[in-house]
């Protein structure tokens, strides 16, 4: 469990995959031991199109996360998000791209309370029309080479640093890992976004707090974490 008082809005934010995690035990035993390495935000990422898979899978996350009390962030899918919400699951979250449907319609659906981030690549005009409909982060990227997403297009680390003023937690994603994850911080990034660094070997639970003593390192912070 994360120690930072500011929650959901400074950390490590873990992102799972259907190639590193196909199937179900995978990716429950590795997100449970992401979760005890302590994240700010675990996000379901799921491309296979199956619906059975994807209410099962969220469904079992959602579990996992309140009793970590992380928010369990949905990708792509406002009506998932929404049914998890409405089957009494707390802190769901949904994450939108540019072409995943209209943010501010997802914001009224699912309520002030609920947090909506956005992608918005390498442009901070995505940014200031995130924020004015509603979001609760805005995400960058891809800063460094990803073998997750290789195809996605590239940012500069001085964005971070140019959305300062936007007053939102700023994501940095792509190709963040113990070593990357210094740059984007020091550029202003407060939650760092990694599927491989997290879920790309063994013991999750080690490469977690590895990731969050290097970031506790570059802000000169004690970990406290047990
Ligand atoms: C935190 C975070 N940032 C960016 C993305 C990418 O979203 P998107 O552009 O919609 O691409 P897919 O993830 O759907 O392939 C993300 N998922 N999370
Ligand atoms: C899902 C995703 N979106 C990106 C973007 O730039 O929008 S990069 C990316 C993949 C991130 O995985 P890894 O940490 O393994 O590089
Ligand atoms: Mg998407």
């Amino acid at each position: 469990m994360t120690t930072d008082p500011r929650g959901w809005q400074r950390g490590l934010y873990a992102i799972t995959d259907g190639v590193l995690l196909p199937d179900d035990h995978t990716l429950l035993t590795a997100c449970d031991a992401a979760l005890r390495g302590g994240l700010a935000l675990l996000q379901y990422r799921d491309k296979s199109g199956d619906d059975a898979r994807r209410w099962r899978q969220a469904t079992s996350l959602a579990s996992l996360c309140q009793d970590h009390a992380v928010p369990l962030i949905i990708n792509d899918d406002t009506a998932l998000a929404l049914r998890l919400r409405d089957a009494g699951f707390a802190g769901v979250g949904l994450h939108l791209g540019q072409r995943d449907g209209e943010l501010a319609e997802a914001r009224q659906r699912l309520g002030v309370e609920a947090l909506i981030g956005a992608t918005c690549h390498a442009r901070l005009d995505l940014a200031e029309r995130a924020k004015a409909e509603g979001a609760s982060y805005v995400a960058f990227g891809r800063f460094f080479a990803s073998r997750t997403k290789p195809e996605a297009p590239p940012a500069p680390l001085s964005l971070l640093t140019e959305a300062a003023g936007l007053g939102l937690p700023r994501v940095a994603i792509g190709g963040i890992d113990a070593h990357t994850a210094t740059a984007a911080r020091q550029a202003g990034a407060e939650l760092l976004a990694s599927v491989e660094a997290v879920f790309g070997g063994s013991d999750v639970e080690a490469r977690v707090r590895h990731l969050n003593q290097q970031l506790a390192l570059i802000e000169g912070e004690h970990d406290v974490t047990p």
